[in-house]
């Protein structure tokens, strides 16, 4: 088991480094399934920040710059990403760690030696969790952790293999450990979101035990560790299941909404709602509008729907009121709720739509855009079974509402205009999302539009 060593920085000089890596990245980071900028051609590499954890084991910040696309709705200039990777340098790979490798460098201070993802190493995932357990820094990197939770030593890791927007380590079974690939200065609500409900006694998430951030080049959260739920299912494969196994799901999806809800009001004790008005609402339906237009650009078949979609937004902005905003979950569907087979459901995964700025995702929305994700999820699942099976989505969406309504005090059904335009909205993201990750899904959003533009 690898000790934390003491700290220091690499001596390498940052550009000289980049020599040796970004060659190997242009190939390399493309094909991650947490890569942002699918179908953005990268064009150059920054290298923010480079820390030495361990010889042969670095910490990077870099930037990709991307050139604009030929596509309109992206000819605007494309925000460079900043990605977080750890990085181990050895002179052979050995064969267990052949799917970890980025490639050999051929210039640069790392000629000749071989480069890969250390996060598959269990070595340097292991001595990852040492330095959540002793608190300190390394050079820009702070390492933290809750006094009141004992993280024991020699947890054997495990890097999850699931299809994810970051990289997770399960070590023993014990805690799991969030690796924040692409990163955004200020605090990740994925760490904020869950410290403060823990604080508020709500027992529907799990707690985070340690975190680590970066002071440069600017404040940003990098990894969260919190409780690993041995044994849970998410929602979405327990969703499939029941279609598979043609058994309701409506129990489950009731208890769903109850969950949903208790979230939604602890996040509001933590975090004061504020009042929506008429600027507010049509902020929210200006805001709407502007994304399917850009997704409509982007996505050639949305556009004959555009007109049809608009109407759910034109209907938001008529509104005097729209109850209160506050901060909410963000990117709530089936996979982001788990159920311990004996016990009841919880909510993880608080960061929010990836591909939003977070200081979008850190505001104030209305709690019908969580039920509204979630209402899309049902769908989601529905459609995928074979065959597709629209009752069991109509049943299991009425139950989450009841559910959510029966311990909120509040049906999110009444709200219906602003239900309707997040469901929208969300189904218009699920069109981009799909478009850019699994093109092979774009006919699950693509049904729902059809149906909301309709209707
Ligand atoms: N506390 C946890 N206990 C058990 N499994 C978890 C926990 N947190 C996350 N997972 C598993 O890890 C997967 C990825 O986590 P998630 O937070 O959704 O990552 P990402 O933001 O990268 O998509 C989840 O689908 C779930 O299966
Ligand atoms: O879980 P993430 O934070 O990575 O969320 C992104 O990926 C999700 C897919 O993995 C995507 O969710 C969409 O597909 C789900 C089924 O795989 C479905 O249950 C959701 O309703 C649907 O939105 C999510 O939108 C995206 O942000």
């Amino acid at each position: 088991m690898p000790k934390a060593a003491p700290p220091r920085t690499t001596g390498l000089p940052a550009t000289r480094l980049l020599t040796s890596l970004a060659p190997l990245l242009h190939e390399w980071l493309p094909r991650q399934r947490w890569f942002a900028g699918k179908g953005r051609p990268v064009t150059d590499f920054v290298l923010l920040t480079a820390t030495e954890l361990l010889p042969g084991f670095l910490h990077l910040l870099v930037r990709a710059e991307h050139a604009p696309l030929a596509l309109p709705a992206d000819a605007a200039p494309v925000p460079a990403d900043c990605y977080q990777l750890l990085i181990g340098v050895r002179d052979q790979l050995p064969p267990r760690l052949a799917p970890a490798l980025i490639g050999r460098a051929t210039q640069g201070p790392l000629a000749g030696r071989t480069v890969y993802d250390a996060l598959q190493d269990p070595q340097s995932a292991a001595l990852l969790l040492e330095r959540l357990r002793t608190p300190g820094s390394v050079g820009p990197l702070s390492f933290e952790h809750d006094p009141q939770v004992t993280i024991p030593p020699g947890l054997a890791p495990r890097l999850l293999g699931v299809e994810q927007s970051n990289s997770s380590l399960v070590y023993g079974d014990t805690f799991i450990l969030k690796v924040f690939r692409r990163v955004q200065p200020g605090v990740n609500p994925d760490l904020e979101l869950p410290w403060a409900l823990a604080r508020q006694g709500c027992a529907r998430v799990p707690a985070p035990a340690a975190w680590f951030r970066t002071s440069e080049p600017e404040e940003a959260t990098l990894g969260v560790l919190q409780p690993f739920l041995r044994g849970a299912d998410d929602g979405w494969t327990l969703a499939l299941a029941s279609l598979a196994q043609d058994r309701p799901f409506t129990r489950q999806a009731f208890e769903l909404g109850q969950a949903t809800a208790e979230v939604h009001l602890a996040l509001a004790d933590a975090f004061p709602p504020v009042t929506l008005g008429r600027p507010q609402t049509a902020a929210i339906a200006a805001a709407m509008t502007e994304r399917l237009d850009a997704t409509a650009q982007a996505v050639p078949a949305l556009a004959p729907h555009v007109s049809g979609l608009r109407a759910a937004f034109e209907a938001v902005a008529a509104l005097d009121s729209a109850g209160t905003a506050q901060r909410v979950h963000g990117d709530l569907h089936l996979g982001q709720a788990l159920r311990p087979a004996d016990g009841s459901w919880s909510v993880i995964d608080f960061e929010g739509e990836p591909a939003r700025p977070l200081a979008e995702r850190r505001r104030p929305q209305p709690p019908v855009r969580d039920v509204a994700g979630m209402l899309r999820s049902f769908d989601y699942a529905s459609c995928t079974a074979r065959p597709p099976n629209p009752q069991w989505a109509k049943e299991c969406r009425a139950a989450y509402c009841d559910g959510y309504a029966a311990r909120a005090g509040s049906d999110p059904r009444d709200a219906a205009e602003l239900l309707r335009a997040y469901e929208t909205d969300k189904a218009v993201y699920e069109v981009l999302y799909e478009a850019r990750h699994r093109p092979d899904w774009l006919p699950v959003p693509m049904a729902a539009v059809r149906r909301l533009a309709g209707a």
